[in-house]
């Protein structure tokens, strides 16, 4: 059986209004990213994958099921939306028992799985709490226990670390990745560093089209031979914000040091610097020129 999900000439509207065009991707095992400005259509394209909405043309395919099989697709997806929330008087093991109930789990497995899953997303000690005294980031945990809770072959995740500080960014993350080792999961976000540090395969999204499907290096390689870097003195900071793609910029009190973007020389004190995902994000969303 194959372990991919393929999407070809997918396209999906509300309505009228198409957001998402001509989309083919291919995703397999492991973690895969999928960026892209608000608005980009990302929620749209996961809300699809997990049969949510409907497909106006194209074909879908998960580990060879028909997206149109939809009762067989919900049992090999799981799937975090970005507005997650669930019963907020339950304790957290009551809350997932009940999901696994209405997922159609076996009676006998229920326990040790809601058990398996919650020591997994480190939330077994806390199954006690009520779901409404969670933390944001307790909260982000038991919305992926819920999705996995029917060890689904897929795990899409809608920006799973908005809110969420340095440290529980990294726990999230960290449990995502270990999911990765045998299953699919799809990450989307618009903050660069989540993927970055997960993921090795990334789709860009921007209006609804894809603008960059690959490896996160290549990604990166496109950026090559247009970032420079400099310290300015603050106030020229404006002028430069209007000429150029700023990547990065520190404020060393009169000083700024800033990055940019340039497909063509730019002034002597700046000096050519390492490409990284941001820089190769930016390049790829102004359409600099960079390497390629
Ligand atoms: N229920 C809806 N009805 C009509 N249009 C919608 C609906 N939901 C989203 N859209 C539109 O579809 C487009 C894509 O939105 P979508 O939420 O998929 O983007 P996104 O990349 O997930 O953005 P964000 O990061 O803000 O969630 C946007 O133009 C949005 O206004």
């Amino acid at each position: 059986m194959s372990e991919k999900i393929i999407i070809e000439n997918l396209n999906v509207a509300y309505g009228r209004n198409q957001v998402l065009f001509d989309i083919n991707i291919e995703i397999g095992k492991g973690m895969f990213g999928l960026l892209g400005r608000n608005g980009a259509g990302k929620s749209t394209l996961m809300k699809t994958l997990v049969t949510l909405l409907p497909v106006k043309s194209g074909k879908i395919e998960i580990c060879n099921v028909p997206i149109s099989n939809r009762r067989k697709i919900r049992s090999m997806v799981g799937y975090l939306p970005q507005d997650f929330n669930m019963y907020p008087n339950m304790t957290v093991v009551e809350a997932l028992e009940y999901l696994a109930i209405l997922s159609e789990m076996e009676p006998t497995e229920i326990k040790g799985r809601t058990k398996k899953v919650l020591e997994l997303v480190n939330l077994w000690k806390d199954r006690k709490l009520k779901v409404k005294a969670l933390s944001g980031g307790m909260k982000r945990r038991l919305g992926i226990a819920q999705a996995i809770v029917h060890d689904p072959k897929v795990l899409i995740v809608d920006e799973p670390t908005a809110g969420l500080d340095p440290e529980e960014r990294i726990r999230f993350r960290n449990i995502l990745a270990n999911l990765a080792e045998d299953k699919i999961v799809i990450l989307s976000t618009h903050i660069v560093g989540d993927i970055e540090s997960t993921c090795n395969h990334l789709a860009v999204l921007n209006h609804g089209h894809i603008l960059f499907n690959g490896e996160v290096n290549d990604l990166v390689e496109g950026a090559r031979g247009c970032t420079y870097r400099a310290n300015i003195p603050k106030e020229k900071l404006h002028e430069y914000q209007n000429r150029y793609v700023l990547t990065s910029q520190q404020d060393y009190g009169d000083y700024v040091d800033i990055k940019l973007l340039s497909k063509d020389k730019v002034e002597e004190e700046f000096v050519p610097c390492e490409p990284n995902i941001e820089d190769g994000y930016l390049n790829l969303l102004y359409d600099v020129g960079g390497a390629k």
